[in-house]
């Protein structure tokens, strides 16, 4: 079958420009391949674990492949991906800009898809193929040579799970981002890296999965849920976007916290709770295995 064929034009939201501060043009190594990683997502909010996947892959790339970084890119998805509880790519783009700023000296954040109408992720990688390949030129080797960049995405097995799900990617699709591009895969709690790549075997040579050396089932949707339950999130997300939540009050607590932590809450606020007083709920939560619904049933309601 003949490859799917790449999207070439693209509109623009208004008042874009592609962000290549932080792209390395000139290769280390004439003998790699340059790479740039892109993770898609509603990254609502960002989290420590959506940067430690780009420092795991940048490792694993290190150490098992003939690749060679050359940037790394965070892409919010739509506010028309309208996934329950999403608050507004303005926002969601500022928090990995703060973060990326705050926390990285490689992280880039793209605003183009956030900014518009819902792009599928082929269409996503494809934008940036254009804007590093066509419109910057690609990369060069110390003497000069031109390289072009390959798009990889990076991914959670979660995320990489839902393409042997009936209906939520095409076929067309799948061929072009695991076929034409490929991508590294997070191993993650609770989704299992066989049970997320099997079906995908067809397309095993662009597949890299990346085992958890150190296991972290930090999520979003449990972020979220800490601040509606005004639990602690510090160490879990970067300060600033721990600043930037509170002052926009993006995740208001709903009031929900049972009294005994409410009481602790307070006293945290005024200084006086003692890490420990102020961690049983944490680690009831964090010591919970199985899906975000199960947290919610067995610890929030
Ligand atoms: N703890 C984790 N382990 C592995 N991959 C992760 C982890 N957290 C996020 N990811 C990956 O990061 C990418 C973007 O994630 P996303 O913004 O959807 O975060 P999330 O924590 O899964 O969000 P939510 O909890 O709101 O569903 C996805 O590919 C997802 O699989
Ligand atoms: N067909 C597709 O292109 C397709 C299907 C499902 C998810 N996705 C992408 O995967 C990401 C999923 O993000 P969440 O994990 O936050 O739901 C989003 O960037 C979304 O656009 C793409």
């Amino acid at each position: 079958m003949a490859a799917p064929s790449r999207t070439t034009t693209f509109a623009n939201p208004p008042d874009y420009t592609f962000n290549s501060d932080r792209l390395r043009l000139t290769l280390h190594s004439p003998t790699k391949q340059p790479i740039v990683l892109v993770a898609c997502g509603s990254f609502n909010p960002i989290t420590y674990h959506h940067l430690r996947m780009f420092e795991m892959a940048s490792d694993f790339v290190r150490q098992n492949t003939d690749f060679e970084i050359v940037g790394g890119y965070l892409s919010p998805v739509s506010d028309e991906y309208k996934k329950p509880g999403l608050v507004s790519a303005h926002h969601r783009v500022e928090m990995c800009t703060l973060a990326t700023k705050q926390e990285s000296t490689w992280l880039m954040v793209d605003s183009w898809e956030a900014f518009l109408n819902y792009q599928r992720t082929a269409v996503v990688l494809d934008h940036f193929n254009y804007e590093i390949n066509t419109v910057l030129g690609g990369v060069y080797t110390q003497d000069g040579e031109h390289r072009d960049v390959r798009i990889m995405l990076l991914a959670g097995s979660d995320l990489i799970s839902t393409m042997s799900e009936p209906g939520v990617w095409s076929h067309n699709d799948l061929d072009h981002i695991l076929g034409r591009y490929g991508t590294f895969v997070i191993e993650r709690s609770g989704s299992g890296m066989d049970q997320a790549t099997d079906s995908l075997a067809r397309w095993r040579n662009n597949i890299y999965p990346i085992p958890q050396l150190i296991q972290n089932d930090v999520s979003s949707t449990k972020v979220r849920l800490f601040f509606r339950r005004g639990l602690s999130v510090q160490y879990l997300l970067p300060a600033a976007v721990i600043t930037y939540i509170e002052q926009n009050n993006l995740y208001p607590d709903d009031g929900l916290a049972p009294e005994k932590d409410k009481g602790k809450a307070k006293a945290r606020e005024s200084g006086e709770a003692d890490a420990g007083s102020e961690s049983s709920s944490v680690r009831a939560i964090q010591s919970t295995s199985g899906t975000e619904r199960t947290i919610l049933s067995r610890h929030f309601q």
